[in-house]
């Protein structure tokens, strides 16, 4: 995704994912060490940022640092596009019109000419019907997420954070300089903020409770302030769509005899202690699956 690129198909494909999943493994595992260059700054070496910036001074011409981005992103838009045409006569011209000034570099020529599409009203109505299920779908689905979120934030003390200034909170000194670590996972489970903490109930956020862009002090999995997560509209496209699409194609089910277990292992990252295991049952035609 960050360099538009896509590995090649088949075994190599594999070996690389699996190298991939090791570095990230390997990295969160160190994130979540002491750092002996706090205590003894003179240790330290360049970060990334650092080694970014001097890259892109060098100019390295193999490895070049530029803001070219990458055509994969508007074919994508074409497509999403044309779906929506074909379905959905009132946004159609709206959507053309946005886009005629960029028809010539998107190669949209034959769209500035596309006849309205025939009204078919068995098939609108089915749409409409769809919309409504997969509307009622995603709030059920946007409460468990919250709650999940809730129970199990994925950076249980985010990422350090270091007061330019010294400052005073609640008659503590944080001196300047100082690495903080904000404790959202005990924050989440703050019986004196929430009924019952422990208890895995998506229903406290049916009244639309539960803002996560960070103005909720007592709920903010994705950090809060200047340094929120940067990711938080991707995440919540990317979870959705990958989950919709395991659980659309598979049935799953845990291995015989086996319980559910929600143990944590704690770390910079929250990962569950012991692996998951469960077994998908295909629930579509094979060919679907080719
Ligand atoms: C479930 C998914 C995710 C969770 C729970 C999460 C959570 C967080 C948290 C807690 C922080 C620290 C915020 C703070 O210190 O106040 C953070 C920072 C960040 N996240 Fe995420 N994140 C997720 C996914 C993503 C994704 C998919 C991306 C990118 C595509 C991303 C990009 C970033 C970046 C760039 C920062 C650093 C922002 C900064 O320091 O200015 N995150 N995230």
């Amino acid at each position: 995704m960050l360099w538009g690129g896509t590995v090649v198909e088949g075994g190599e494909r594999a070996a690389i994912g699996a190298q991939f999943r090791q570095v990230v493994a390997d990295v969160t595992e160190q994130l979540g060490k002491p750092n002996v260059s706090d205590f003894f700054p003179g240790l330290a070496c360049k970060d990334f940022l650092q080694v970014l910036l001097k890259l892109k001074d060098d100019g390295d011409a193999k490895t070049p640092l530029t803001k070219v981005l990458n055509i994969s992103r508007y074919n994508l838009l074409i497509w999403c596009i044309l779906f929506l045409i074909c379905f959905c006569s009132v946004c159609c011209f709206d959507l053309l019109s946005l886009l005629v000034p960029h028809q010539q570099r998107l190669g949209l020529v034959a769209f500035a000419s596309f006849p309205p599409p025939p009204l078919i009203s068995p098939l609108l109505s089915c749409l409409y019907l769809c919309c409504k299920v997969f509307l009622i779908n995603k709030v059920l689905w946007l409460i468990k997420k919250k709650e999940v979120l809730r129970l199990h934030p994925v950076l249980p003390l985010m990422v350090p954070h270091c007061p330019s200034e010294s400052c005073i909170i609640r008659g503590y000194t944080i001196p300047k300089g100082a690495r903080v670590f904000v404790d959202v996972w005990a924050i989440h489970r703050d019986p004196s903020i929430w009924k019952n903490p422990l208890e895995f109930d998506p229903g406290r956020f049916l009244n639309g409770e539960g803002d996560y862009n960070g103005n909720d002090f007592n709920y903010f999995p994705f950090g809060s302030g200047r340094r929120i997560c940067a990711g938080i509209a991707m995440t919540e496209r990317m979870v959705m769509f990958s989950l919709a699409s395991l659980l659309h194609s598979f049935d799953w089910e845990l291995p015989k005899g086996e319980k559910l277990d929600l143990t944590e292992k704690f770390g910079i990252v929250l990962k569950k202690k012991i692996p998951l295991i469960a077994i998908p049952t295909p629930r579509l035609p094979p060919t679907l699956y080719e």
